[in-house]
């Protein structure tokens, strides 16, 4: 019997009922900006504990549900919570770009469409390694220092030559995947084949993937097996049969693959968040509209940090109203 209802009653206040057992909490979600590099609330459980997206922890995420189940709010809460961190966002939106495009001021690189999605992840798996190099690099001075700690990942390395992490959020991943001709398949198979590099190295060098779609299935081609072993971050929203919430939780936990075929149609937002470990929570991500995420983002549009690779794919947009250049001139103080 599902037993919890969630709603947020103000501004980062959710109040949790557990149904049943007329227990009533409200609970305050913590402030977005989390003292631990790369660790986002992100929603509360059931039993009002913070539910946390922690990057260093977990590096790589698959988000799934049927359509109106909360994915694009969830992953609207995960960009408004990593906004203030000193971490690159970069964003593939193949739905014409409706849900990340908004955001863009906080994006160092947005990806529209297939093709530009293909180049922006092979820029990645480039800077992927020499962000190896780098690491490399500061291997070969460690080993002559002795007592000195050898770096293993970026996070190891000194703060002044620590790249900046980033974080590729993929919103509907099967538009990626769609292809009517062979050379659309080839590019589909280059798109995956960048995605599981990403996904198998990214982590030491501070790459995180945050996948996103309906289904996680046969159409991403024959990589799909290996991609998804490495999301090991998963969470599942409303699924619409056993099939998809096996493709989110098959691997991991059987609990978790019922937990999420139960949850009712009209439980938007709710999820039940697992990972490789097997343990698993049913979750809530604060209602967060479009509006607030993008007020979040623009607040920190000067974080976007300067990554030159990325530089041809960042998003043009018009300055915020109180940066533009005034239309009229002042006219000149004289004495
Ligand atoms: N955490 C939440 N709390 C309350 N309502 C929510 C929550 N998340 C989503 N909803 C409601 O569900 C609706 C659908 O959410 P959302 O757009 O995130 O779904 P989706 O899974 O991304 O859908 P699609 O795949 O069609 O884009 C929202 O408009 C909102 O009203």
């Amino acid at each position: 019997m599902y037993g919890v209802t969630s709603r947020e009653i103000r501004s980062g206040v959710v109040e949790i009922r557990m149904t049943g057992y007329d227990v009533l909490k409200r609970v305050q979600m913590p402030a977005q900006l989390d003292t631990a590099p790369m660790r986002v609330p992100v929603a509360l459980r059931e039993d009002g504990s913070v539910h946390y997206r922690d990057y260093r922890a977990v590096p790589h995420g698959l988000t799934l549900g049927a359509t109106e189940s909360g994915k694009s709010v969830y992953q609207r809460n995960l960009v408004a919570g990593l906004a203030p961190m000193d971490v690159a966002l970069v964003g593939i939106d193949c739905k014409q770009g409706v849900e990340l495009f908004p955001l863009a001021r906080r994006f160092s690189a947005l990806a529209d469409n297939p093709d530009t999605a293909l180049e922006l992840l092979e820029v990645l798996v480039a800077h992927m390694e020499e962000v190896y190099q780098l690491i490399r690099a500061q291997q070969r001075i460690s080993i002559t220092t002795p007592d000195e700690e050898i770096a293993a990942d970026i996070w190891d390395l000194p703060a002044d030559v620590r790249p900046v992490p980033v974080v590729v959020l993929v919103d509907e991943v099967a538009e990626l995947a769609l292809f009517a001709t062979k050379d659309e398949e080839k590019r589909r198979d280059r798109i995956v084949t960048a995605l599981v590099r990403l996904a198998q190295l990214g982590r030491a060098a501070g790459i995180y993937l945050e996948i996103c779609g309906q289904r996680f299935g046969a159409e991403l081609g024959k990589s799909i097996t290996m991609l998804r072993s490495q999301l090991s971050g998963r969470t599942a929203h409303r699924v619409n049969d056993e099939t998809s919430a096996n493709m989110a939780f098959g691997d991991i936990s059987p609990d978790a693959v019922l937990a999420a075929v139960q949850i009712p149609t009209d439980m938007r937002g709710v999820a039940i968040a697992g990972d490789s470990s097997g343990g698993w929570a049913r979750i809530r991500a604060p209602h967060t509209s479009l509006r607030q995420a993008v007020n979040i983002c623009n607040k920190h549009a000067d974080r976007v940090p300067d990554l030159p690779a990325l530089e041809p794919f960042r998003p043009a947009v018009a300055p915020l109203p109180s940066a533009r250049v005034p239309l009229t001139k002042t006219a000149p103080v004289t004495a």
